[in-house]
């Protein structure tokens, strides 16, 4: 299938700095594909580039299959039917809903009148036509600004830190809801976000960028599963780091050995885990669980630290072995008490290697 969007090899410079490097994409129709990264990664600028306010220095932008902005191709930004949704695009105060839905259609008001109905219905705001703006809670407000931006029947919508405005109660559900919404009309959503959650949440794929560049793209449960690197895994949740030396293709950690297949001789490598796939075991008189090949050796910790934090308890220790620090969340059910002794297992199948 011809992607709705298209990016090849987009290159972005600002006086001789490179903000974007070799970025290509595509997004589907009715797909929704998150830009995620820190802040100063070029995320915006990818996005500008797209909507055509900015051009980059080298690349191409394909629209179903056509070429909308090139070397020799520039297509003005309301020629390329794009919708926007950014966080600061404020609805104009002094026109009612109706008047900011219908906003970026050309017919007459009669012409439109049905249109604008159709959409406030979809967007859960039938009724609201005649309020203006300050009438309007923050979720309500960004549903109107939905509408407009779906009003001319973008092909692709882009959407620039869209929630961040909202409370943390109403965002999930708009969130949801303007998912929903933009999945029914077919568009293909290009989403830029510095949240991992957010993106997690709304994505059918996640391009993840560091300074610039795309450094993994895939569907969420693979990029948190399979990271490319440790701050890959870093991006999407604390993570414990053992730091180790590779030789015949084993490292020795408090844990027992780890294979670490393709590292060389002397290397060092980092054995990256996330803090809910450690396991926690009491002590029974001086021992922990037996060691499995799924789990391999338990190693004995002291809780230095142990916080309630609602659902889970985080839980901080400090290795008996090495004095090394590890953390570890489990059910909020179990507090130990500082100084505790407890044994702790790695879930092997939950641990990255990556050299260090
Ligand atoms: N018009 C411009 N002139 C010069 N440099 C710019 C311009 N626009 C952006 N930059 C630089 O390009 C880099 C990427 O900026 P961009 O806004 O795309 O990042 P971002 O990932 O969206 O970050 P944020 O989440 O903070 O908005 C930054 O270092 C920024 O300072």
């Amino acid at each position: 299938m011809t992607p709705r969007l298209e990016l090849k090899n987009i290159c972005k410079e600002f006086a001789g700095r490179q903000v974007v490097s070799d970025l290509s994409l595509s997004v589907a129709p009715g797909q929704v594909t998150c830009l995620l990264g820190p802040s100063g990664c070029g995320k915006s600028t990818t996005l500008r580039i797209i909507a055509g306010v900015e051009h980059q220095t080298s690349g191409e932008i394909w629209v179903d299959g056509k070429l909308i902005s090139g070397d020799d191709v520039r297509v003005p930004p309301e020629g390329r039917s794009i919708g926007l949704m950014f966080q600061d695009f404020a609805l104009f105060p002094h026109l009612s809903v109706a008047q900011n839905v219908a906003f970026g259609l050309t017919g007459s008001k009669a012409d439109n009148t049905p249109r604008v109905g159709e959409l406030l219905e979809r967007v859960g705001l039938s009724g609201f036509d005649d309020k203006y703006p300050h009438e309007l809670s923050g979720g309500e407000q960004q549903r109107v600004a939905l509408a407009r931006a779906l009003a001319p029947r973008p092909k692709i919508m882009l959407m620039d830190e869209p929630f961040s405005g909202l409370d943390d109660r109403l965002r999930d559900g708009i969130r949801d809801q303007t998912l929903s919404v933009l999945k029914e009309a077919g568009t293909a959503v290009l989403l830029v976000t510095h949240e991992p959650h957010e993106a997690m949440r709304m994505a059918d794929e996640i391009a993840l960028m560091r300074g610039g560049r795309i450094v993994q793209q895939g569907n969420p449960y693979n990029l948190y599963n399979a990271p490319v690197d440790k701050e890959a895994a870093a991006f999407f949740s604390d993570i414990n780091v053992i730091r180790g030396q590779s030789n015949g293709a084993l490292t020795d950690t408090p844990f027992g050995q780890f294979l670490t297949p393709g590292h060389a001789d002397g290397g060092a490598v980092e054995i990256v885990i996330r803090p809910q796939h450690l396991k926690i075991d009491f002590d029974r008189s001086g021992h922990g669980p037996n060691p499995t090949p799924q789990d391999g050796t338990p190693a004995r910790a002291v809780v230095t630290r142990a916080r309630f934090m609602g659902r889970e308890s985080l839980v901080e220790f400090r290795m008996e072995s090495d004095g090394s620090y590890l953390k570890a969340t489990v059910p909020a059910v179990f507090l130990p008490n500082e100084g505790t002794t407890l044994w702790l297992t790695m879930r092997r199948d939950r641990c990255f290697v990556f050299p260090a």
